[in-house]
């Protein structure tokens, strides 16, 4: 059911008609998050005789389905009627605005703002441009996570005023949500030791317990005060919680609504005509909105404490957009996804200590320099005892999350021992003197090389031999120096490097094949699989 106008329209319809609501971040479907519509927020915000005011931002977020629109629609009646006592219109005026309606499927989507902004004369003589802002419902079915985050959070970190709009009570869920959505808005933000968000209001809608805390702001006062008690006795989780939602909003108050009857929850052809709705809640929703927007109450936008006009709050508006839009910021997930997360890293983490424990113990740093076949084997088994030490852990998340931290621990498991070699072959007498014996071994090459082609009478032979060895004098002074002062280490890895392919070219070569000759086999200590050995022994 919309709102259809049925009769001859008053004039605060007809004002409100000529308007209607602007979609300023627009939702999209498929996925893709929300866009700013620049366009149009630049229409509302630079108008020229508001640009230059101070802006009040009051807004009403929480879950879809909860009347929000509807709350709204009657803040622009105050708006339009201010001066007059009878604001709330006649008995028989449907109620327009922000598109609300009846049934089950969310309505509002993105975030919109009245399509103008009301200028306002405050007591101390400013004037201040007043917007409306109406939220797309958390929750719903059509919406993660990060979506309900982010326009929760957008809401509160451009609004002054952010009306918390609940159902029936304040539930713990509900504080952990706005915990989590305040601390997404938070994160977007630049740091300052001052509170980030203003003005915080409770709304319940639906109260059902005037006789414990009545309606209205007293009623609330006492029972928010209640609710966000924090006390030695409670887990340090609901302390938590409480002391975040003080830390975040530099007023916090709450309003007990009643229920506006039947007819405005059931009947699929009610309109919003006051004649429809419930004394009580009329009666309330008369002292609520003007708590909200009587010149007196209205609270300028302040960011990092100092106030914003309208100009100011296009550019900010702009810039957490874009915040958000990046990909700078974690996702929020949902409680279930996020504690399978947490319970699958820390059976990685448990698992991954267990197998670093026992590797320190076998090849660490003080340990001596063990066959690298071996640390192999042993790393083998002992990433088999990590990977089941992972499995035996109860987590949450199911098979297949469990799969995907499996391999991300093996891959860990892999890279450590990559290290762990590494570190083990440094402590080989043999390797830690490849480069110099290298080294020195090109050098007396080279001599040996020069006298020969001089004998010989090979001169320019001679010269060549005489240069490679001053070239490989020098590199091995170099190499000296470094490895002595730390300094100028890139080069002594190059000079390392050079020693490497050289001793892997030439010197094992020339080793393999004086091996394979048989003269050196019983001086160089090389390893040989073991079945070729065997076949050797049984050939000879
Ligand atoms: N129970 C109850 N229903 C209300 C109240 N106020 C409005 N409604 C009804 O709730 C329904 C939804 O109203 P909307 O204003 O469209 O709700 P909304 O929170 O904006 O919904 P979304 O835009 O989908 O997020 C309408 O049928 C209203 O008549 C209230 O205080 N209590
Ligand atoms: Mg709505």
């Amino acid at each position: 059911m919309r709102c259809e106008e049925k009769e001859v329209p008053t004039e605060v319809q007809k004002e409100v008609g000529a308007v209607g609501p602007v979609h300023i971040v627009l939702a999209h479907e498929d996925d893709q998050g929300f866009s700013l519509d620049e366009e149009a927020l630049e229409r509302l915000l630079l108008r020229e005789e508001v640009v230059d005011l101070d802006v009040v931002v009051v807004s009403v977020a929480g879950a879809f389905r909860k009347g929000k629109s509807f709350l709204l629609d009657f803040l622009l009646r105050y708006m339009y009627n201010q001066s007059s006592s009878s604001w709330m219109g006649d008995a028989e005026e449907p109620l327009t605005g922000f598109t609300w309606r009846g049934g089950c499927e969310r309505e509002t989507t993105g975030i919109q703002a009245w399509g103008q902004l009301f200028l306002v004369d405050r007591p101390d003589g400013s004037k201040v441009a007043v917007m409306l802002m109406d939220t797309q419902g958390a929750f719903d079915s059509q919406s993660t996570v990060r979506d309900c985050a982010t326009l929760f959070a957008l809401s509160t970190m451009v609004s002054s005023i952010q009306v918390y709009n609940l159902s029936q009570n304040v539930q713990e869920d509900d504080l952990q949500h706005l915990q989590l959505f305040t601390e997404y808005g938070r994160l977007a933000m630049e740091q300052t030791n001052e509170k980030p968000f203003q003005r915080l209001m409770f709304l319940v809608r639906d109260w059902s317990y005037p006789y414990e805390h009545p309606y209205g702001l007293e009623g609330g006062h006492s029972f928010l005060e209640k609710r966000l008690q924090v006390t030695q006795q409670q887990h340090e989780e609901l302390q938590t919680v409480r002391r975040h939602i003080h830390s975040c909003f530099s007023s916090i108050s709450c309003f007990l609504l009643p229920h506006p009857g039947l007819r405005v929850a059931t009947n699929p052809a009610f309109d919003g005509r006051l004649t429809d709705i419930d004394e009580d809640f009329k009666r309330e929703l008369f002292c609520l909105v003007p708590t909200l927007l009587a010149p007196e109450n209205l609270v300028v936008k302040e960011i990092g404490g100092a106030k914003l006009t309208c100009r100011d709050l296009l550019h900010y508006f702009k810039a957490y957009m874009k915040i958000y839009q990046g990909e700078e910021l974690p996702h929020p997930k949902s409680m279930l996804q996020a504690t399978a997360e947490a319970n699958n890293l820390a059976a990685v983490a448990g698992a991954r200590a267990l197998y670093t424990k026992s590797m320190e113990q076998l090849c660490g740093g003080d340990t001596p320099y063990m066959a690298p076949l071996e640390l192999s084997r042993r790393h083998h088994a002992l990433r088999l005892e990590a990977v089941r030490h992972f499995r035996s852990v109860k987590k949450m998340g199911g098979e297949e999350l469990c799969r995907r931290y499996q391999e991300q621990l093996e891959a860990e498991l892999d890279l450590s021992h990559a290290s762990y070699s590494k570190l083990n072959d440094g402590k080989n007498i043999f390797r830690a003197v490849r480069t110099p014996a290298t080294l020195l071994g090109l050098v007396f090459l080279c001599y040996a090389a020069s006298l020969f082609t001089g004998l010989l009478g090979a001169r320019w032979l001679a010269s060549m031999c005489h240069l490679l060895m001053g070239v490989a004098l020098v590199a091995l002074l170099t190499w000296l120096y470094t490895r002595y002062s730390g300094e100028l280490r890139p080069l002594g890895h190059v000079i390392d490097r050079v020693a490497a392919a050289l001793w892997e070219q030439v010197f094992s070569k020339l080793c393999e094949a004086l091996r394979s000759r048989g003269r050196l086999a019983r001086w160089l200590p090389i390893r040989r699989p073991r079945l070729a050995s065997n076949n050797n022994l049984k050939k000879n």
